[in-house]
């Protein structure tokens, strides 16, 4: 059956921990898709499942019906997928424009030995990469933090570099990994409308775990619900919300932090 991304049946193990359990999943082009769950309950390990970072112990990952299990991650951006991570991976003592411009680098895999050579080609592949990355700079709204290390920069503005990076790979699927986490209201409200904004322009589809609950339930069209590697519910904001196998999740979840 045609598919754009989908899980089957998919287990990783470490040890003798068993982080995600028989879990599949089904996204179309266009959509939005929340996954929740409570700590630790395998929503990166999915991630990492998806974009290459990790392989599964059982299970496919299909991408445009090609299989992509397994898979090193430079393969699977280059054919579509990009995300951003959990705890921000920028490289703080470059520019912001230069840690854009180094995921461009990586989308054209331009030719190392002219780069080394300096060759016209390398001068005209970085003009190409600096407009590009300036591009992406605007989109977010970061053009004025261009010249500045992305280490200096306000956390949530860190996070929008890092949702800038991803973008560089021209993406057709982003996978946003708490994209709002350490944001304040005023700055999870925009990140919303962004996330919708750059959907449309690009016609995007998103995967994000999140674990503020109002940002995803007004975001996000369907949410699929993670526990113990399991997947324990799947629907709209309005049925997880009433769903007690969720309700019942979450509560111990409290109970025991
Ligand atoms: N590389 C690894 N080696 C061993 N155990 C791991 C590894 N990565 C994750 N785990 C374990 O697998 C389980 C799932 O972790 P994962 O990070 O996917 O959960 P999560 O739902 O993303 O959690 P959180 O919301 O806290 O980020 C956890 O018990 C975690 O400790």
């Amino acid at each position: 059956m045609n598919s754009f991304l989908s899980l089957e049946k998919i287990v990783v193990q470490f040890g003798g921990l068993t982080a995600v359990n028989d879990f599949s999943l089904r996204l179309e082009p266009g959509e939005l898709v929340g996954l929740i769950g409570p700590n630790g309950a395998g929503k990166t390990t999915v991630f990492n499942i998806i974009t290459g970072f990790l392989s599964p112990t059982s299970g496919r990952v299909r991408w445009l019906d090609h299989d992509i299990t397994g898979l090193p991650a430079h393969r699977i951006t280059a054919l579509g997928i990009a995300r951003t991570f959990q705890n921000i991976r920028l490289f703080a003592n470059m520019s912001v424009l230069e840690n854009v411009m180094v995921s461009f680098h990586h989308n054209v895999r331009s030719h190392s030995w002219q780069a080394m050579l300096g060759t016209p080609g390398s001068a005209r592949e970085e003009r190409r990469q600096r407009t590009g990355a300036m591009q992406v700079l605007e989109e977010m709204n970061l053009t004025r933090f261009a010249a500045e290390k992305a280490g200096a920069l306000p956390y949530g503005q860190q996070r929008r570099l890092e949702i800038a990076r991803a973008l560089a790979a021209s993406p057709r699927l982003l996978l946003l990994d708490e994209p709002a986490a350490g944001m304040n209201p005023l700055e999870t409200m925009e990140l919303a409308r962004l996330i919708r904004h750059l959907m449309k322009k690009y016609k995007l589809t998103v995967l994000l775990i999140e674990h503020d609950m109002k940002f995803v339930m007004r975001l996000c069209e369907r949410i699929k619900v993670l526990d113990y590697g399991h997947s324990i519910a799947e629907g709209t904001p309005r049925e997880i919300q009433d769903n007690p196998a969720v309700v019942k999740a979450y509560l111990g979840s409290v109970k025991h932090a």
